[in-house]
């Protein structure tokens, strides 16, 4: 297949609203190599859209292109960043952002707009801010006179979605875990509400136990506020997780967009063949590993092992319940609130 009918093969359009919330037509994505000035290219010729409100998954091996594309949709590499990716060919809009030829207007709105949570963003937090001055950068970083209240106020209730003690929001990420601190980013990448939500590899780094409910939480980000999302990885069942529409790439080319069904069962391309026998594997009773007993207590123990952590989220919400126990908690939240930040 060429590269063009490649981009063709991959053009759907499973839009709900009348304008996609990310439209990449013959998309090329290249960095610079060090040293030697010259280019390579990371990706070529990507043609797909997203829908208002859809949540796509990008797959791929390692090196196939996912970073690049995640970094490129993000819109982050016009902060002037050595070794990120640009746009070297066709057109990228997100959020009605031109990302390839983006106006000054336009560049102070991506990081309103666009939500990125890449990898290892838990440990770019600022060690010298507490985890609720963290989260509510993306805000003070724009706005010093935004009123405390409402941000402690919004503070408490991610780092309570993201499923963390609201106790943890006087401390500094160096005193937490790398999945605590990569939660932290998550709560700080959505108190600007994007209206799109990057998200590169999101079960790294976040322990078992605690990957239902960094899901749950997507899902609902997803379902309350329409926002739209792309799920980078190169774990099938991570996207699984969250949505059945998936892109998949390999070697910097897309080769299938589809259902999961579809793309598995359509593509004879070496790589999704290999997923398919992945999921053929997943799928299988592990044949003469465990008798039919044991296979039934095993059964009995994985059907609880991913089960909702906490059925009462919505109550857990409650704003001002949160603020109440927090300020009772921790006295200097109850003075972070007030304004008094010293
Ligand atoms: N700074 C860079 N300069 C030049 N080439 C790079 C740079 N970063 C990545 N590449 C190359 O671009 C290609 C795509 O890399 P990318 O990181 O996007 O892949 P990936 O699918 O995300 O892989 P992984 O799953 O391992 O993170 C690879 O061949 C990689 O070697």
């Amino acid at each position: 297949m060429t590269t063009h009918e490649q981009g063709a093969a991959a053009r759907v359009s499973p839009a709900t609203g009348p304008t996609p919330a990310i439209v990449a037509d013959d998309l090329s994505i290249s960095y610079i190599e060090h040293g030697a000035g010259s280019r390579y290219e990371a990706l070529s010729g990507a043609t797909f859209e997203v829908g208002r409100g859809a949540i796509l998954g990008i797959v791929g091996t390692a090196g196939s292109g996912k970073t690049a594309l995640g970094r490129v949709l993000s819109g982050r590499g016009f902060e002037g960043r050595d070794s990120w990716p640009f746009i070297s060919g066709g057109t990228l809009h997100v959020a009605d952002l031109d990302l390839r030829r983006p106006s000054r207007g336009e560049r102070r709105r991506i990081t309103l707009d666009i939500g990125y949570l890449a990898q290892g963003s838990g440990d770019e937090l600022r060690n010298d801010l507490t985890v609720a001055e963290n989260i509510a950068e993306p805000i003070l970083s724009r706005d010093r006179t935004f009123d405390k209240r409402k941000l402690g106020r919004a503070a408490a209730l991610l780092i309570d979605a993201v499923d963390l003690e609201l106790g943890m929001l006087g401390r500094f990420p160096f005193e937490l875990s790398r999945g605590q601190r990569q939660r932290v980013a998550l709560a700080a990448a959505l108190i600007v509400e994007p209206s799109v939500l990057v998200v590169d590899e999101p079960a790294q780094g976040v322990d078992i136990i605690a990957r239902p409910a960094l899901f749950r939480l997507l899902e609902r980000i997803n379902a309350a506020r329409q926002c739209t999302m792309v799920i980078l990885s190169h774990d099938l069942a991570t996207v699984q997780r969250l949505t059945n529409d998936v892109l998949v790439l390999d070697q910097g080319f897309v080769i299938a967009r589809g259902t999961i069904d579809e793309v598995l069962s359509s593509s004879d391309h070496p790589y999704v063949q290999r997923m398919r026998e992945a999921r053929e594997f997943a799928q299988a009773p592990l044949p003469g590993l465990v008798d039919d007993e044991a296979l039934q207590a095993v059964e009995r123990v994985a059907d609880g092992l991913f089960e909702d952590i906490d059925d009462d989220i919505e109550a857990r919400l409650d704003a001002q319940r949160a603020e109440e126990q927090l300020a009772r908690q921790r006295p200097e939240f109850a003075r972070f609130q007030q304004g008094d930040t010293e």
